[in-house]
């Protein structure tokens, strides 16, 4: 889900580590099961809002191996899209302190084109649409970009077609929608559907995934979330940003982060969620609000 990093106009186990922060200390819980490499590692990210200068990143602390699923939850406001958007390079934004190193590099010395192309994918919480240009066009561009960064042979219109036809099967995606114009029209089903296309298209390593299941009917939503799961392997990350259980029914995460006023302030796992769903946010004992 590069979409941002992926494309030029925004630009596509088991559980480890996790940190408990209480008020005043965070208490490091290790699983016993064996690790896979860290894929995304984000220490002490701070960044404000480039106009204004307003802090909302303040300190995030957060680690993906490969083959992991996270999922980001928390209060309207808390700072989980502009997490999401920092990490692909969002122009909004600027990072005035702390790291994120991506599959070994310095995302922060990466252009959001660069990101896209080292393999890491936003899904817009609202996608953009983009007249006058085709799905198909759009998508193959992407994809092509992508397949030269990794040395691979570019595809032409017809090799592109086969390749997107399986994955358009997979999201049960009509193939009228490659001749429309990207997004445009779409109902926001369809836009979400789009999106997950485009990260299948570009088969990128670490999917971030931004309120996927927002305005998805129970049909969409079981789609989409078959196409991410089927997308998973012990080499690809997955972050999730969502509201409710329903999608994390479906795509199972190991780890569940709360965030708050712009930072993760408590991990666990599905059972937080639990937690949530019974008595809203404030039966988790967070830091003072
Ligand atoms: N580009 C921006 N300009 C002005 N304010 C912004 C911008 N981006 C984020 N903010 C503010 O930063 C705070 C965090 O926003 P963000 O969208 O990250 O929250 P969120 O946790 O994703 O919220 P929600 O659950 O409602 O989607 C909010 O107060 C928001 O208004």
């Amino acid at each position: 889900m590069t979409a941002l990093a992926r494309h030029p106009l925004a630009s596509t186990s088991c559980p480890r580590v996790g940190a408990f922060r209480g008020a005043s200390r965070v208490r490091v819980v290790r699983c016993a099961a064996a690790a896979g490499e860290v894929m995304l590692e984000v220490k002490d990210l701070e960044a404000k809002i480039a106009a204004t200068g307003q802090l909302i990143l303040k300190g995030v602390n957060l680690t993906i191996r490969n083959g992991e699923v996270h999922a980001i939850m928390g209060k309207n406001g808390s700072g989980k899209s502009t997490l999401s958007k920092v990490l692909v390079g969002h122009p909004d934004y600027e990072v005035t302190a702390g790291t994120a190193v991506f599959k070994g590099k310095n995302l922060f010395d990466l252009e959001p084109e660069e990101r896209s192309h080292a393999g890491m994918f936003l899904s817009f919480q609202t996608p953009i649409e983009v007249p006058g240009v085709s799905n198909v066009d759009f998508l193959r561009m992407a994809c092509n970009a992508r397949r030269k960064s990794r040395g691979q042979a570019e595809l032409d219109p017809l090799e592109f077609y086969a390749y997107v036809m399986p994955k358009l099967e997979l999201l049960n995606m009509d193939p009228t929608f490659l001749n429309r114009n990207v997004n445009e029209g779409f109902s926001g089903g369809e836009k979400k559907r789009n999106e997950i296309l485009q990260l299948a298209v570009l088969e990128a390593d670490m999917a971030i995934l931004d309120e996927i299941d927002s305005g998805l009917d129970i049909d969409a939503l079981r789609d989409v979330a078959k196409a991410v799961n089927s997308l998973k392997s012990a080499d690809t990350g997955v972050l999730m940003v969502t509201h409710y259980k329903r999608l994390l029914d479906y795509i199972r995460p190991d780890f569940v982060h709360i965030m708050q006023a712009g930072e993760i302030v408590k991990t666990g796992d599905m059972s937080l969620v639990d937690q949530l769903e019974a008595g809203g946010y404030a039966t988790l004992s967070m830091v003072d609000e």
